[in-house]
């Protein structure tokens, strides 16, 4: 009945984002090309979009014009065909009441927290090439999640380009640009489990250029691992005004990410000095404290990622420095006490789409945060905005189909009975009778960063709501506010100074590809759903919750 569009890229909402995803399929088109049939997971060199063996949809065969009719060339014309109703596309029941879900999730979550496994997810950030992506290759290795094999090819392979010291940033850093460029743009989402933790790490790039995917990943995290550099000259590069360590702290905080674990990195770099190490660590203790992170959620590890010292252990020539003055927990142990946050199942579904893509003959795929609720396969849940609707035909969490995901998962839906040009990176998925409103005017307190220029009203600026930016202006200043009882000091102010608290009015401005309104939420009815950020030309100047939609 309805004409089905051969998507040949992803659909998004703007330039950026088409890019994007369409970089991620070619990683993905080429990852498949180049993987072999038996590919243990760890051997991908992957984002989270190379695994579970998806393929990419291959392109229509093209026919022979002589033997096609006319109303099949006009189709052709518009690279258009008949829909073929097919088997896997066909939607599949769903298996649970909605409270015996919860009963059977409740029931899972109490079985995981006795048997000492609770689930979280880690972003990795900070300062372009402190780390992150090496040492998150070294501990897949070091866990037994990346195999010899792939360690060896990487090697080899970055030898070859010249690239040697980012072979184990390669387990990582999986796309042509990324390799050449010997930086992460995009987030990697890997999982490896610790004693007592099931993680999920996101990767993020530490390049600037790349705030707009940090974000998006840690929009998705529970807690942060902050990995800086210490040979001297870098921490403090990073540290500076406008140096990521600094932005990622407070970007990861404004998202809600309380507990960080500074991984102090490269001590090999200046000869294991534990004078070093401990200027290091006393200069981030106090921003740490100013950025709202507890110091009780804030601990320190001295780590050499590149040699494999204290990620796991301490043994061997390398860590033999180390050993001399430091005695306490390695890198692992430290993961393996993060607390495992609140997961919010009785609240509505929502899932910002943080990527999209096609499916082996199954629709297309997403993939996102469950920020709340539960969601099963064969649920029909609406995509906002829009007035569209698909059907969850399998849930991936971690590389493993599972029947139903609860709040807190980073996993990939494959949809059915969709328009997949409806969906966009931002777009949130919800029940179908508890649609995410639509905001394209309201209200939020915000907190003003060190910024230079005052905001004035009228003021354009970038509004950051997860996987989503778009233009918008701070219509009105509604009243500066005191910073630590939230009472208002002043009402209509003519400007906001630097490293101030307000109430204001903010308005989103239309865009050709993603019209006014965006789906969020007061933060009072869900704080996941109602964090924002504000940036202007590059530069994070506030973060906020929203209060009202007004409109
Ligand atoms: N000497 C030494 N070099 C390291 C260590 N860890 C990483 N490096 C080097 O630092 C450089 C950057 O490493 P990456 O892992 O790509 O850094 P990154 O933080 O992931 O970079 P972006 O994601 O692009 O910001 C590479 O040349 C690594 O070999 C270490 O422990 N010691």
């Amino acid at each position: 009945m309805i004409a089905n569009i051969f998507i040949h890229y992803f659909i998004c909402s703007a330039a950026r984002e088409r890019e994007k995803a369409q970089k991620l399929l070619a990683q993905r088109q080429l990852t498949e090309a180049k993987a072999p049939a038996s590919s243990s997971r760890a051997a991908s060199p992957m984002g989270n979009l190379a695994r579970g063996g998806k393929k990419a949809t291959p392109a229509p065969k093209s026919v022979p014009a002589a033997n096609l009719d006319q109303r099949q060339l006009d189709l052709a014309g518009l690279n258009l065909v008949d829909k073929e109703p097919s088997k896997a596309e066909e939607a599949p029941n769903m298996t649970f009441a909605h409270d015996k879900l919860l009963e059977e999730v409740k029931k899972t979550i109490e079985a995981q927290e006795a048997e000492g496994k609770q689930r979280l997810s880690l972003v990795v950030i900070g300062h372009v090439d402190a780390g992150k992506s090496t040492l998150m290759g070294r501990l897949l290795y070091e866990l037994g999640r990346m195999d010899e094999r792939t360690r060896l090819a990487n090697e080899r392979n970055s030898i070859k380009v010249g690239k040697s010291s980012f072979s184990w940033a390669w387990g990582l850093d999986g796309t042509t640009e990324e390799r050449e460029r010997g930086i992460t743009m995009d987030v990697a989402l890997e999982s490896f489990a610790t004693t007592k933790r099931q993680i999920t790490v996101l990767d993020a790039p530490g390049h600037r250029e790349f705030i707009p995917n940090m974000i998006s990943g840690a929009s998705r995290a529970d807690c942060a691992l902050l990995v800086v550099d210490a040979s001297n000259g870098e921490f403090e590069a990073g540290f500076q005004r406008g140096g990521q360590t600094r932005e990622h702290l407070v970007l990861a905080r404004s998202l809600g990410v309380a507990q960080v674990i500074v991984a102090v990195n490269k001590l090999d770099q200046v000869e294991w000095n534990n004078d070093r190490y401990d200027d290091i660590c006393t200069l981030l203790r106090p921003f740490l404290v100013q950025s709202g992170f507890h110091p009780s959620k804030t601990t320190f590890v001295p780590i050499g990622a590149m040699l494999g010292v204290n990620l796991v252990g301490r043994e061997g020539d390398d860590a033999k420095q180390l050993a001399q003055w430091y005695k306490g927990p390695t890198l692992v142990d430290l993961l393996d006490k993060l607390e495992p946050p609140q997961r919010d199942i009785a609240t509505p579904v929502r899932i910002p789409i943080s990527n999209i893509f096609k499916g082996q003959g199954s629709g297309t795929s997403v993939s996102g945060r469950l920020l709340s609720g539960v969601v099963q396969v064969g649920e029909r849940l609406r995509v906002q905005p829009g007035d569209e609707t698909a059907v969850v035909k399998s849930i991936e969490v971690e590389e493993e189909n599972v029947p139903w995901a609860a709040a807190g998962s980073n996993l990939t839906l494959a949809l059915v009975s969709v328009d997949p040009i409806q969906l966009t990176i931002g777009s949130v998925l919800c029940p179908l009778l508890d649609p995410v409103p639509l905001a394209s005017t309201f209200t939020a307190r915000i907190l003003i960063f060190d910024i230079q220029v005052p905001i004035i009203s009228g003021a354009m600026v970038e509004l950051f709501h997860h996987s989503r930016d778009v233009p918008a202006t701070i219509s009105k200043l509604i009243a500066t506010l005191d910073r630590t009882s939230g009472k208002v000091v002043k009402s209509n102010p003519r400007v906001l100074a630097k490293v101030s608290s307000a109430e204001v009015q903010i308005t989103i401005r239309p865009t050709g590809s993603s019209g006014r309104s965006i789906p969020m939420e007061p933060y009072a009815v869900n704080k996941a759903m109602g964090r924002i950020l504000i940036r202007r030309e590059g530069e994070t100047i506030a973060a906020g919750i929203v209060m009202d939609i007004l409109g």
